[in-house]
C-alpha cells in the first residue's frame, strides 16, 4: 500500500502546483455552495415575514445567489480543469514510459505473455492510475471540504436534525461499501477477462489466413465465445450490483430530504426552526449527500487503481535485458566487427526449454567471410543466428566479437554492427519506400534506394506498381506477395551499411531465376564485410568459405563444398535431392 501511494506521489509531485491550485479552487467551491442556502434561507424568511420594506433585501439577496452561482460555475470548471490535465499528463508520460520498457525486454518475456493482454493490461492499468489521479483526488478534496463545511453549517442550526441525518447516511454507506466490495472483485475478474478475450482476438485476427485455410472456424468460435461467455456473466453480476447499489447513492439526498422534511416540520410547527431554515436546511442536506455518493467511488477508484499500480509497477521494475549492460564508446562500437565474430563451446536453452538446443558449437566468422548454415528442420540453425544478433543471450564465454564478451554488450551496440533478415518477415502498414528507410533515420551512411532495390532483385516488380515506391502495402504487407515480402525485408536491411549481415533463408520463397540472381548479387559484391547464410540449397552453399551442418543442435560438420561431400550425409543427401529435381 505505502509503496504504490509512494509510486502514486513520484508521478504527482511533478504537477504540484497544478493539484495545489485545483484544491484551492475545490476548497473554493465547496465554500461557494454552502454559502448559497445561507441566503436563501434568509430570503424565504424575508418572504415568510411578508413586511413591505423587505423587497430591497429581498432583492439584494436573490442578486447575490445569482452572483454566487455564477461564481460557482467558474471556481468549479478551474478546479476540474486545474486537477483532471495532470492526470492527463501523467497517463501520457507513463503509457511512453511503459512503451519504451516493453521495447527493452528480451524474447523470454513475451514467450510468456501475450500482445493482446499486455494491451488490453496497459489500457486498463494505467486508465485506473489516471483515475485516482484525477477524479480520485478531486473527490478526496471534495468530500473533506464538504464533510467538514456542511455537517457544521448544519449543525449550528440544529445539533438534533443532523443527528437524525447521520442515521440514514451510514447505513446507506455501508450497504454501498458491501456492494462495491463485490462489484471491485467481479471488475478484476471481469479485466482478466477482458484480457484473455483481447489475446485470443488478436492472434486469431493475424492467424485469419490460417483459420481459413484448415477450416478452423468452429475451434477459434468455441474459444472467443468460452471468454464470451465468463465476460457476460461478470458484466451482468456487476449490473446487478450496480442496479442495486447506485440507486441508493443517488436516491441518498432525497432519504435525507425526506428526513428533514418530516423532522424539521414538526420543528417549523412547533415555532423552532423557521420555514427560510427549513429551506436551507434541506438544501444542506442535498449538498452532504454529494460528498457520500462520492465516498463510495472515491473506495471503487482507489481499490482498482491500486490493483493497477501494483501491475505498472512490475512492468516497470522488470529489468530489461539490456539494463545491466554499459553503452559502448561510439569508436569501440564502430569497430566492433574489427576482428570478427568467435563462438566457443556454445550451449544455449531457451527460458522455458527443458534440453539444450545448441551444444558445443565452436566457429570463428573473420572479416571478409562467407559462412553458410544448413540443417534439418528444428536443428537451432535460427537459434544460433539469434546467439550472434544479440537476439537471444547465451551465457558469458561464448561469443565473442574481438576481446568482448557478447554477454556484456548491449543489443543495440550488436545490432548496430549486426543485421539480420530473419524468415519472418514484418512489414509496416505504411509506404514500400518507408518501410525500407525504417529504421535508417540515425544511420550516419545510407545505400542509394535505386541500387538496394536493384540489388534485392525488386526493380522490376516495383516499376510494375502504379504507385512505385509509393505503393502502400496494407497491414503487415498483406497487398504483397511472400517472395516480394521477403525481398523488401532483404532491401531493408541492405539500405544502411553493416559489418555482419545474416540471411535466414531469403531464398525460400523466391523462383530460380531471381535466386540466381540474388544469390550472383550478394556473393559477388556482397554489401557487409561478411556474411551468414541459412540455407538448404546447394546452389548457395557451395559458394560459402565454410558451412556448419547442424544435426539436433549439434556441429555435425564443418567446412567448405568439397570436405562437406566428404564429411556429411545430410549435405550429400540434399545435393542428390537438388540435382534429381
Ligand atoms: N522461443 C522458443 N522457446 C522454446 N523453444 C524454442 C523456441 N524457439 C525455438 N525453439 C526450439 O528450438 C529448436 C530449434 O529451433 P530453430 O528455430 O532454431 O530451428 P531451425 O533449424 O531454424 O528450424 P527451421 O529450419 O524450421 O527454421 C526447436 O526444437 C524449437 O522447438
Amino acid at each position: 500500500m505505502f509503496s504504490k501511494l509512494k509510486f502514486l506521489f513520484s508521478y504527482m509531485h511533478q504537477y504540484r502546483w497544478w493539484y495545489t491550485g485545483g484544491i484551492l479552487f475545490l476548497a473554493l467551491t465547496v465554500w461557494v455552495s454552502v454559502t448559497i442556502p445561507e441566503f436563501i434561507q434568509r430570503s424565504i424568511d424575508l418572504i415568510a415575514d411578508g413586511r413591505a420594506g423587505n423587497e430591497a433585501d429581498f432583492n439584494k439577496n436573490v442578486l447575490i445567489i445569482v452572483g454566487l452561482a455564477l461564481a460557482l460555475i467558474l471556481v468549479r470548471t478551474f478546479s476540474r480543469i486545474l486537477i483532471f490535465i495532470p492526470a492527463r499528463l501523467i497517463e501520457r508520460q507513463l503509457k511512453g514510459e511503459m512503451f519504451r520498457k516493453l521495447s527493452s525486454f528480451g524474447k523470454d518475456y513475451y514467450d510468456e505473455n501475450l500482445s493482446g493482454s499486455i494491451i488490453s493490461r496497459i489500457n486498463n492499468d494505467i486508465n485506473g492510475l489516471r483515475l485516482i489521479a484525477g477524479f480520485g483526488i478531486l473527490q478526496i478534496g471534495n468530500i473533506i471540504f464538504s464533510l467538514s463545511l456542511t455537517p457544521y453549517k448544519m449543525w449550528q442550526l440544529s445539533p438534533a436534525l443532523t443527528l437524525y441525518c447521520i442515521v440514514p447516511m451510514v447505513v446507506v454507506f455501508i450497504i454501498v461499501r458491501i456492494g462495491m466490495a463485490i462489484m471491485v472483485k467481479n471488475t478484476r475478474l471481469q479485466m482478466n477477462t477482458l484480457q484473455r478475450l483481447s489475446g485470443k482476438t488478436i492472434s486469431f485476427l493475424s492467424g485469419n489466413s490460417v483459420i481459413k485455410s484448415y477450416n478452423i472456424y468452429d475451434y477459434a468460435e468455441r474459444e472467443v465465445q468460452k471468454e464470451n461467455i465468463s465476460l457476460f456473466g461478470q458484466t451482468l453480476k456487476i449490473a446487478w450490483i450496480r442496479s442495486f447499489v447506485m440507486p441508493l447513492l443517488f436516491n441518498l439526498g432525497q432519504i435525507l430530504k425526506i428526513v428533514v422534511l418530516f423532522v424539521g416540520g414538526m420543528y417549523v410547527i412547533n415555532g423552532k426552526f423557521t420555514i427560510g431554515e427549513l429551506t436551507g436546511y434541506i438544501a444542506y442536506a442535498a449538498l452532504l449527500s454529494q460528498p457520500i455518493m462520492g465516498l463510495g467511488w472515491v473506495l471503487t477508484i482507489f481499490q482498482q487503481g491500486f490493483v493497477g499500480i501494483s501491475s505498472i509497477q512490475t512492468i516497470l521494475e522488470r529489468r530489461g535485458a539490456d539494463e545491466k549492460r554499459q553503452a559502448l564508446p561510439d569508436e569501440i562500437k564502430a569497430n566492433l566487427f574489427g576482428d570478427g565474430i568467435r563462438v566457443k563451446n556454445l550451449n544455449f536453452t531457451y527460458h522455458n526449454g527443458e534440453k539444450p538446443e545448441l551444444q558445443a558449437i565452436s566457429f570463428t566468422i573473420k572479416p571478409g567471410q562467407v559462412v553458410g548454415i544448413t540443417g534439418k528442420v528444428g536443428s537451432g540453425k535460427t537459434t544460433l543466428i539469434n546467439c550472434l544478433n544479440g537476439y537471444l543471450r547465451p551465457e558469458k564465454g561464448m561469443v565473442y566479437f574481438g576481446d568482448l564478451d557478447a554477454a556484456d554488450l548491449r543489443s543495440e551496440d550488436i545490432r548496430s554492427s549486426v543485421r539480420t533478415v530473419s524468415q519472418e518477415v514484418f512489414l509496416f502498414s505504411d509506404t514500400i519506400e518507408n518501410n525500407i528507410a525504417f529504421g535508417s533515420e540515425k544511420a550516419p551512411t545510407k545505400n542509394d534506394f535505386k541500387e538496394v532495390i536493384y540489388k534485392s532483385s525488386f526493380a522490376d516488380e516495383l516499376a510494375r506498381f502504379p504507385k512505385k515506391e509509393k505503393t502502400l502495402v496494407g497491414e503487415k504487407g498483406i497487398m504483397l506477395s511472400g517472395g516480394q515480402k521477403q525481398r523488401i525485408s532483404l532491401a531493408r536491411a541492405l539500405y544502411t551499411p553493416c559489418d555482419l549481415l545474416i540471411l535466414d533463408d531469403v531464398f525460400s520463397a523466391v523462383d530460380t531465376d531471381t535466386e540466381r540472381f540474388l544469390i550472383k548479387q550478394i556473393f559477388d559484391n556482397h554489401p557487409a564485410k561478411s556474411l551468414v547464410v541459412i540455407s538448404n540449397r546447394i546452389s548457395v552453399l557451395e559458394k560459402t568459405d565454410f558451412t556448419i551442418v547442424l544435426e539436433e543442435g549439434r556441429m555435425a560438420a564443418k567446412g567448405n563444398h568439397r570436405e562437406l561431400l566428404e564429411q556429411s550425409e545430410f549435405y550429400r543427401d540434399i545435393l542428390a535431392l537438388q540435382q534429381e529435381s
